[in-house]
Formats: C-alpha cells, structure tokens, sequence
C-alpha cells in the first residue's frame, strides 16, 4: 500500500506509486521502468558536506525540461528588493480582508518585508496569501528559495511533484525550491503566511544541554509518498526567478512523477506536536528555546532564519515577571498569530494579523499585559491556553516593503499600546 506520508525529518525516503518504478541499486539505468524519465534535483552543492547534502531522484513521465519559454508574468504584489528606507518604528498591521475577487494562491501573495536577495542566495522574503480560488490548470515554483508556509486560515491541498500535503491551521509546510507545485484549497478560501528562505536549507536545531529529545521530533515532520497525474491540456507554469514571476505555456501537468527517492522533498509539520521546554523555576527564557527549524549562516551559533512558536504551555515560575520582557535585540522580528491571543499583547494582535520589532527597537508587553502579570500570584500555575503564535527571527534586518508601510492594515496607532506605562520609581525599595 502507498501510505500518504512517510515520516521523519530529512530521511532518505524511497517511494512508487507503481510497483517496480524505482530502479534497484542505481539512480539513472539505460532505461527506466514505464518509459520514465530520470532526473535529479539538488537543493545543496554537489559537494555539501553528505550531512548537509540533499537531492532527490524523481522518475517522471517527462523531464522537467519540457514547456514553452518564459515570458514576464505581472508579480503584482510580489517584492523582492529590500532597499527602502526601514523605520526603527515598531510596525503592526490587522489581517489581510479576503480578496472580493477571484484570486489564487500565487495571485494573493503580498509581500511585507525581508532582508537579502534572491539572486545572492541570502536573506528571505516575508509575504502573506489570502486567496479564494484553486490554482486551475496552473503550476507553481520558485527557484528563489523554499517556501514556509503557515496556514492561520482555511486547509490547503498542496498537490507537490513528489506527493500531496493536506495542510490545516497550526500545520506548517515546507516546499523545496524548485519543486513545482498546485494549490487547492479544499474550504474555497485561505490566508496564511509565508516565509522564502533565500538561504541555506531550514534545519533542526541542535539541542545541547535539552538532550536527544524534545522541541520538535524529527518523527513528526511528514513527507509525502509519491503520487503522479498524467493529463494533458493547455496548462500554465509560473516561476519566481531573481524576485519576478514568470510564466510558460505547458501541455501537460508538470506533477507526472510515478516515484522518487532522496532527502530533498517536501514535508509537514504539525506545530501542536512541539515539545515546549520552559522554565520550571524563575524567570522567563530566551524564546530560542521555542525553535523549530534554523537556517543556518555562514557565522556557528547565528542563523539567518529561526522558525518560531509560542504555544500553549504551563507558566510556573514564581517571584516571576511571566510574559515576555520587555527587550531589544540584535535580531530582527516579524511574528504572526495563528490562533488565540498572544500572551505579550491584550489586545490589537489578532490572528492573521502581524507585527515587525527590528533590530534594537525597544518591545514588550503591552500596558495592560505589564499591569495584569506584574499583580499576578505566582505561587500557581497558569495556563497560557488555546493560542499559537510565531515569530520568523533573522540575523538580518527585516525592511518592510513600501506597500506595508503603506498598507490600510497598518495600525498607525500601535505605538500607543506602551502609552500606558506609567512611572512607578520611587525612593524606597
Ligand atoms: O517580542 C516578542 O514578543 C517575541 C519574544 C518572546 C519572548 O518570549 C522573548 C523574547 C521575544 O522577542
Ligand atoms: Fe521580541
């Protein structure tokens, strides 16, 4: 039986959604079982240490290669130069309203922010979707970077070249650059953000003194098996290349893979499966310890990308400021809401909408926040219950685009959520 996902983060999965398609004991044989094609497709340098190394084998009904040239394709929203000034401002925006006319997956990217270039391979971009239409007859890839994908509303059916992912709010995707792909969005409407990671491959991070296990467990990101369709029409392919999108005509649907194996493939994770260490003493920790996935730089310990979450979780510590402090940091900070409400923020962050603290602007708790958690009892447990939240974290900072800057959704009036605090200093201890 062909399992719709395999598990396990990085494996090297072999999978054939027809008996015998796989060729034994070699990737590229004179011929190929069915009439395939073999092809390769590498997400890392040949010569990637093998730990860091990762490239798949796919054997397909026809080669990749196979469609019309490229003609420029209207990005719309779409940005992929950062070089406008960026305000130190603390920036929030609501969410995105749902597009009053039909729009696709690709058709309702709006980009907010990012650092780096897709032609230097560095950096990523950050945009938001909102679309109510399937992508019909229509493919999609970017050879810009993989994208991160994190639903807040709505399911997406992400019908990749090697398989299927069935995406739900609280689950993320990964899809590798270059892997083509279709989104249909079984609700018939979606929003959801969307990390490209220009760089190096996101990654499990290391855990040091946590030990073997906890925060995300490698058994929990789901990979799918090989699933392929053979159909012919008048379909379309878009690329985002160097920031633009493209588009060529293609006579067949470029998801014709019977089966591949290889570590370069996508896969899901469903966040509510995190492991969450905290503190069981005193004193709120570093958010590192909410990583999900890095993306390493070229500097050990620095990462250009750091994935991540704040979910529902026990806060125990007693004498104990227990929401997040008030900080300034080298790294940069985009967050969005998935679900619930943000234990920093009482209100005004609301799911599907975002926030932008770049590097050293001063943030924290709200007003409200600091007065409720600076009277609470800490000698019990709280429950910080029904939320998820996350933060996309980069090393480089985060410059919001013109149309952020500009957006309706931009809360002008954000900074007054710290309006509120008052002086408290006085003489005596
Ligand atoms: O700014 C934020 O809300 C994110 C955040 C959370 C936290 O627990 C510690 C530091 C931090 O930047
Ligand atoms: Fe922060």
């Amino acid at each position: 039986m062909n399992q719709a996902y395999m598990s396990g983060f990085g494996n090297e999965f072999a999978t054939e959604a027809l008996p015998g398609a796989l060729p034994r004991h070699r990737n590229s044989p004179q011929q190929v079982a069915y009439g395939l094609y073999a092809e390769q497709i590498s997400g890392t340098a040949f010569t990637a240490p093998r730990s860091h190394n990762r490239r798949s084998w796919l054997y397909r009904i026809r080669p990749a290669a196979v469609h019309g040239s490229f003609q420029p394709l209207d990005a719309g929203r779409i940005a992929s130069r950062f070089d406008n000034p960026a305000p130190p401002d603390q920036l929030r925006w609501s969410p995105l309203p749902m597009p009053t006319v039909p729009t696709d997956f690709i058709d309702g990217w709006v980009t907010m922010a990012g650092n780096g270039s897709p032609e230097t391979m560095t950096g990523c971009a950050i945009h938001l979707y909102c679309a109510n239409r399937d992508m019909a007859g229509r493919y999609f890839y970017s050879a810009d970077g993989e994208l991160l994908i994190v639903p807040q509303l709505g399911r997406l059916a992400i019908a990749t070249e090697l398989g299927l992912l069935d995406l739900e709010p609280q689950e993320i995707a990964v899809i590798p650059r270059g892997v083509r792909f279709q989104v249909l969005l079984p609700d018939g409407e979606a929003r959801g953000y969307i990390c490209e990671n220009f760089g190096a491959l996101l990654q499990l991070p290391d855990m040091g003194p946590i030990g073997s296990n906890g925060l995300a467990n490698p058994r929990d990101f789901l990979t799918p098996s090989a699933r392929y369709e053979d159909v012919e029409g008048d379909f379309e392919l878009v690329a985002k290349f160097c920031g633009k999108l493209w588009r060529a005509d293609v006579k067949h649907s470029p998801l014709d893979v019977v089966a591949w194996h290889g570590n370069y493939a996508p896969y899901k994770y469903d966040l509510r499966h995190f492991n969450t260490i905290g503190s069981i003493s005193y004193d709120h920790p570093d958010p590192s310890i909410f990583l999900v996935l890095q993306a390493p730089s070229d500097t050990p310990g620095v990462d250009t990308l750091d994935f991540v979450i704040f979910p529902p979780r026990w806060l125990v510590g007693e004498d104990t400021f227990r929401p997040p402090w008030f900080h300034r940091n080298v790294a940069s900070e985009f967050m969005g809401l998935i679900h619930g409400a943000y234990d920093a923020k009482a209100d005004g962050f609301n799911p599907g909408g975002a926030s932008l603290h770049n590097c050293m602007s001063g943030h924290g708790p709200d007003a409200a926040t600091f007065d409720k958690a600076s009277s609470a009892d800490t000698s019990k447990p709280h429950k910080v219950g029904d939320t998820m939240a996350f933060m996309f974290e980069t090393r480089h900072v985060i410059v919001p685009t013109p149309y952020a800057l500009a957006s309706p959704q931009r809360q002008a009036d954000y900074q007054q959520c710290w309006a509120g605090i008052g002086k408290h200093f006085r003489l005596t201890p």
